[in-house]
């Protein structure tokens, strides 16, 4: 099975190319060969690659930036996604996308289903959700898979960012009533190449695999929490305190609920909610790691 990635440098990226599974060749698309903000250029590559499986990996992730910069986010999550599934529907290949639980609205305390009704607080959420809509207008072989608050040793993310605050800071405000299942890179990279190998084997034949799926860590937990987790597994003496959303203003809004449920996920594929906490441990490790 031959492999094109959108995306070499980004968390999810490169978790992928650690994972390449036996019997896979990975080919990886940096910016330089396949820029987002040029859906043309998304196609070509693929037309041009013919490859078994296309996965993107790639996307427009500064969340506050986007709100300043709309018309970008929409054209890297947006319009490149749904060439790139138009692309692989040509060559009748499946797409496997990854999107954001920053779709929703973040009412309520449910988890949320794949097909509850989305509605995005922020211009990140509504790009990501163009994307998906133009994935699923393409009509070919595809899986959406939503994840949330990913984490690794490599790039930004909340962990790193909560291990540099705690060089400088023996006491951090963190929001406590926004919750959801934070999740690591390597787990979301396997469950793409497991999805990608079952697309592949042909048990998507017939459309049975094709749809929008929600994969997160468990269990769930506030970023207070979840901040509070990061700082007793480093053995950093850093006071957390809880507060309400109101109390950190950010240029974009976030969900307060981005419970997902996941159930589908196992039924259809087998892959189950990670714990979050192992691979809290394992992103650690690497971190301390020498280089
Ligand atoms: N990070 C998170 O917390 C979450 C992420 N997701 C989704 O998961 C997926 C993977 O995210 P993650 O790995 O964390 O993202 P990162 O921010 O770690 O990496 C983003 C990647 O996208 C690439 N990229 C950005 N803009 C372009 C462009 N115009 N052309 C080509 N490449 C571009 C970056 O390349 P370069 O190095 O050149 O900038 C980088 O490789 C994305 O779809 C994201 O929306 C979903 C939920 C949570
Ligand atoms: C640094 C910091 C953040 N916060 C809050 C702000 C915010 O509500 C929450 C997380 O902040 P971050 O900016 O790290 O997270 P954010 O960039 O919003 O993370 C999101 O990224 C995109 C790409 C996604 O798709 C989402 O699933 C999610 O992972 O923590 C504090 O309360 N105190 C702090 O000291
Ligand atoms: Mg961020």
């Amino acid at each position: 099975m031959q492999a094109l990635i959108f995306g070499t440098t980004g968390q999810l990226a490169l978790a992928l190319a650690r994972q390449v599974p036996a019997g896979v060749t990975a080919q990886h698309l940096s910016r330089a060969a396949a820029d987002l903000a040029d859906p043309a250029a998304c196609a070509a590559a693929i037309l041009a690659a013919r490859p078994d499986v296309v996965i993107n990996a790639a996307a427009y992730t500064a969340v506050d930036r986007a709100e300043t910069d709309e018309a970008m986010a929409l054209r890297v999550n947006g319009d490149s996604p749904a060439a790139m599934a138009r692309a692989s529907a040509d060559l009748g290949i499946p797409f496997l996308h990854v999107s954001t639980d920053y779709v929703f609205d973040g009412s309520g305390t449910a988890p949320w289903q794949p097909d509850d009704a989305t509605g995005p607080l922020g211009a990140y959420g509504r790009s990501k959700l163009a994307g998906e809509a133009g994935i699923r207008a393409a009509g070919g072989a595809h899986a959406i898979l939503r994840t949330s608050w990913v984490f690794s040793a490599d790039g930004a993310n909340f962990v790193k960012t909560m291990l540099r605050l705690s060089e400088t800071r023996d006491r951090l405000s963190v929001v406590g009533d926004q919750t959801g299942g934070p999740t690591p890179a390597a787990a979301i990279a396997a469950a793409l190449w497991r999805m990608a190998q079952a697309f592949h084997a042909g048990q998507g034949a017939g459309g049975g695999l094709t749809g929008t799926y929600h994969f997160a860590g468990a269990p769930d937990v506030s970023w207070a929490g979840f901040a509070r987790a990061i700082f007793a597994a480093a053995g950093r003496d850093v006071e957390v305190a809880d507060i309400p959303t109101a109390a950190y203003p950010t240029p974009a809004a976030r969900p307060a609920n981005s419970r997902m449920d996941c159930t589908s996920l196992e039924t259809v594929f087998g892959i189950a909610r990670p714990d979050w906490r192992a691979g809290l441990d394992e992103v650690l490790a690497a971190l301390r790691a020498p280089a």
